[in-house]
């Protein structure tokens, strides 16, 4: 521990070391909640238990209500300690179950263990109660089932990890996979899959995979940002939603900058919108050469995310950027790789079997140096690239609002409504 600051705070005052090393201490402490039997791993997380009126109204319930009392109840039997990320994904889940968006008050900076729990239970926004309820259960259900006996584990070369509803995460040969999975709508994402990839991101970042991949399932990689997640919202509840939208986004920007390993983009067709912008936050960009990408932004009524204002330019020149990001200009994968936004385009009809050849090799390369070199390369801009997130994200909240947004939104639904 006194090592770990020591190595901190090099060059610092002794006093400020002592401060930081005795505040490092009881954060620790705090945290230590891990480390607790697992009988009384839910203390912590008493709102886990089963509350006496959801017993109560349990006959007027469908099954789904009942399989979440069923896996409530099996979380106070686990006999192995699944963890604190897992606890707080459970915990979240079940608030939202059961109470909803989180409404309470944020919790102070130092009452670390509550304002984790608050920050797992707001990350997840507006995700439906029914869905919080069944990610709840299929988490339980992954939980359960890994510490039944270890015969019934399945071995790590196709692991799926449960709990996702609109990704499929796997792991294999050192390489953590996570795949969109919501092919017939192109992959676009919802506010749940946003939330989802930042939980996958999280946990990628902690297991003991040597690379992360994200790819998409079906033909698309991605259709960029659902622009259902715009809609059902009543006049009076826009500007919160905006609010939230650009938290959202903030977040899920921000999980990028800070990933730790070497994170690499299958991409495996078409990219729009936010799916392009955040590629140049990945460390390899591979690309079949049906892919394409475009960010038909002020289309949209809409500006750059995904910290492309600053990184699009320095990439490739104001020029280039700028048909890119103000104008719309949709390049191929050809073009991309011309510009650098890819690091190489594979035939489509080989493109899985050459990439995945590739990385299976790469995993193999020791693990600490490759996160090691990774953030090297990466540390010099975070600061740069997390103020840019931050103010692309503000001004967005802003655009949202306006009637440019909104009607270019409505057009390309009431397009479909035609159809
Ligand atoms: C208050 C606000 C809170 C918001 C919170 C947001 C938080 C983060 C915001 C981040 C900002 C990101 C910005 C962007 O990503 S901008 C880019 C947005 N994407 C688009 O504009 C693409 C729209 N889609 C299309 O143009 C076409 O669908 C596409 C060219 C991708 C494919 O065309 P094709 O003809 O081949 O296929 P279909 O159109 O028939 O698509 C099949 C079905 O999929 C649905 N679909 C596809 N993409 C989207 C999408 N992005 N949003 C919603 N729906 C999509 C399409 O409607 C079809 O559905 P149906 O079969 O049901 O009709």
């Amino acid at each position: 521990m006194a090592g770990v600051t020591g190595r901190l705070v090099r060059g610092w005052c002794p006093r400020a070391v002592r401060r930081l090393s005795l505040l490092l201490t009881s954060i620790l402490q705090c945290l230590s909640f891990t480390f607790l039997p697992v009988a009384k791993f839910t203390q912590p997380f008493s709102s886990l238990q089963v509350p006496a009126q959801l017993h109560m109204s349990k006959t007027a319930m469908g099954a789904s209500q009942k399989d979440f009392e069923s896996a409530m109840n099996q979380v106070k039997l686990l006999e192995k300690d699944p963890g604190n990320e897992v606890k707080l994904k459970l915990y979240a889940l079940y608030k939202q179950a059961t109470e909803g968006p989180c409404s309470t008050p944020k919790p102070g900076v130092f009452d670390l263990i509550n304002k984790a729990k608050w920050d797992a239970w707001n990350a997840l926004g507006n995700l439906p109660k029914e869905t919080a309820r069944q990610n709840y259960v299929d988490l339980v259900s992954g939980l359960s089932s890994s510490s039944d006996s270890s015969s019934q584990v399945k071995p790590e070369a196709d692991r799926e990890q449960a709990g996702y509803e609109t990704l499929v995460m796997t792991s294999e040969d050192g390489i953590t996979k996570i795949m969109l999975n919501r092919p017939t709508k192109m992959n676009a994402l919802t506010t749940q899959m946003y939330q989802e990839i930042m939980l996958a991101l999280e946990a990628a970042s902690k297991d003991d995979s040597t690379i992360t991949v994200l790819t998409g399932n079906g033909s698309y990689f991605s259709s960029g940002n659902d622009l259902t997640n715009f809609t059902h919202i009543s006049p009076d509840e826009i500007e919160e939603k905006a609010r939230r939208g650009a938290i959202l986004l903030r977040d899920f920007v921000g999980c990028f900058i800070d990933f730790p390993k070497p994170l690499v983009a299958a991409v495996n067709g078409p990219a729009v919108g936010i799916s392009v912008t955040i590629l140049r936050l990945f460390d390899l960009v591979y690309a079949s050469d049906r892919a394409t990408f475009h960010t038909p932004f002020s289309h949209l009524g809409q500006t750059p995310e995904g910290c492309s204002s600053y990184t699009f330019p320095k990439l490739m020149g104001p020029g280039k950027a700028a048909e890119m990001l103000i104008f719309g200009k949709k390049l191929t994968a050809a073009e991309a790789c011309a510009q650098g936004l890819v690091t190489e385009v594979f035939p489509d009809s080989t493109f899985q079997k050459e990439v995945w050849t590739r990385l299976k090799a790469y995993s193999k390369l020791p693990r600490n140096a490759l996160r090691i070199s990774k953030q090297m390369i990466r540390n010099h801009e975070k600061e740069k690239l997390h103020a840019t997130n931050a103010e692309e994200s503000r001004i967005l909240q802003e655009r949202w609002l306006s009637d440019e947004c909104m009607n270019a939104i409505m057009n390309f639904l009431s397009r479909k409504a035609k159809m």
